[in-house]
């Protein structure tokens, strides 16, 4: 009896021995599939991948080539730009012109992104501009971002003003495409920009600073912010936009050295200047041979020739011109600019094309062919 208990206890043991055996080899033999199944996903998903960016660059080069926008193209726009500028003359003068180069200078303050904050005041009167030329970009909205139409806005806009004057100056800047819209272009959703404030800006420093700091323009050659400030030849102050009234010469159209001969030549006295909610800023109306000339001249323009700081809150000057002497770091280039338009040609070029490039390397940039 004992004898056949010790036989069935080893029957059991040797069957549990073959079940574990049986079971090992199973698990194991599973291991092995589940193994070479994950290799082969494994390999199919590396395939998958590089097939995925192979397939994701080729579309990225040719929507790069898509969207490269042609020299035809900008033909076509520019053709655009200017029916604009010509449909809307008021009195002779043609409103566009300074809209559209206010527009690419306020646009390249923080880098230029074909965004505006219109909350922002200092933007004030921007937004009819930005609406006049969405019909235009609208028909070029895949060739090119708003940021390099509203460039080629303000480019074409200072070739029409110089088109039939030979007083005027002709600068000539290269139109560059490849600009980058903000995420919310036309408008803007960041920190609010800081632009040049008037009150704030008697002093020459902080005008020549406003342009280091914004467009790289070097604090050593003030001659570049004299020129780029130029482009106040161009149309007016509007009273309940920006609270100044009237324009800086007699040809708001044209882009010529009145602005720097005025600058030089009217009297200029302080005036209040008051807009519908009863704020007061101060601003420099100009005489000569003792009548008005319906001219005026922002602090901003006037420290280029007088130092006129400090001023107080609302922008006015104990200095009457008379009693204070001459900018000495800026009222050379009034003087030369005043007489010397390729001079002032040349430096504004630079300038602006540095404006309106600010946020870009060269390599991101390309002239249209
Ligand atoms: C310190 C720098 C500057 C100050 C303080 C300044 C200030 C102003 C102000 C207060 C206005 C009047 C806005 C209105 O009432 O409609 C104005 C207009 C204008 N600004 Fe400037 N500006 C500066 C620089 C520039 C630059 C760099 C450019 C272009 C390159 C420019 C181009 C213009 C143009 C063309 C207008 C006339 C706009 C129109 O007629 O609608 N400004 N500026």
């Amino acid at each position: 009896m004992q004898h056949t208990c010790t036989c069935i206890a080893i029957a059991i043991i040797i069957l549990i021995l073959i079940y574990l055996a049986e079971t090992n080899g199973k698990k194991h033999g599973c291991v092995e599939a589940i193994n070479d199944l994950r290799k082969s996903i494994h390999e199919d998903l590396t395939n998958m991948k590089k097939e995925i960016r192979s397939e994701l660059s080729k579309r990225s080069k040719q929507g790069k080539n898509a969207k490269k926008v042609t020299a035809k193209d900008v033909r076509k726009m520019r053709a655009g730009i200017i029916e604009h500028i010509n449909a809307k003359n008021i009195s002779g003068e043609l409103p566009r012109i300074a809209g559209f180069v206010r527009l690419a200078f306020h646009d390249c303050v923080g880098g230029c992104d074909g965004c505006i904050d219109l909350d922002n005041e200092e933007n004030n009167g921007l937004g009819e501009y930005i609406e006049e030329l969405e019909d235009v970009y609208a028909r070029f909205s895949r060739k090119l971002s708003r940021a390099d139409f509203w460039q080629l806005a303000g480019i074409t806009a200072l070739v029409v003003s110089g088109t039939d004057c030979r007083s005027c100056m002709h600068p000539d800047v290269q139109f560059m495409a490849g600009r980058k819209d903000c995420a919310a272009s036309p408008e803007y959703a960041g920190e609010m920009r800081k632009f040049p404030n008037n009150g704030g800006h008697a002093d020459i420093d902080d005008v020549l600073g406003f342009f280091e700091t914004t467009f790289g323009l070097p604090r050593s050659r003030p001659e570049l912010a004299v020129a780029l400030l130029g482009a106040h030849s161009l149309g007016r102050t509007h009273l309940n936009d920006s609270g100044f009234q009237g324009s800086w010469d007699s040809t708001q159209s044209k882009i010529d050295a009145l602005y720097y001969q005025d600058l030089l030549n009217l009297k200029w006295t302080q005036q209040e200047s008051k807009n519908n909610e009863g704020d007061v800023k101060f601003q420099w109306s100009g005489s000569f041979a003792g009548r008005s000339t319906n001219t005026m001249m922002l602090n901003a323009d006037m420290c280029l020739r007088k130092v006129i700081n400090p001023v107080d809150k609302n922008g006015h000057s104990a200095c009457t011109l008379n009693n204070c002497r001459d900018q000495p770091e800026t009222i050379k280039y009034v003087e030369l600019f005043a007489v010397n338009i390729t001079a002032w040609e040349q430096h504004f070029k630079e300038a602006y094309t540095k404006m309106t490039t600010t946020g870009y390397e060269k390599s991101q940039l390309y002239v249209p062919v």
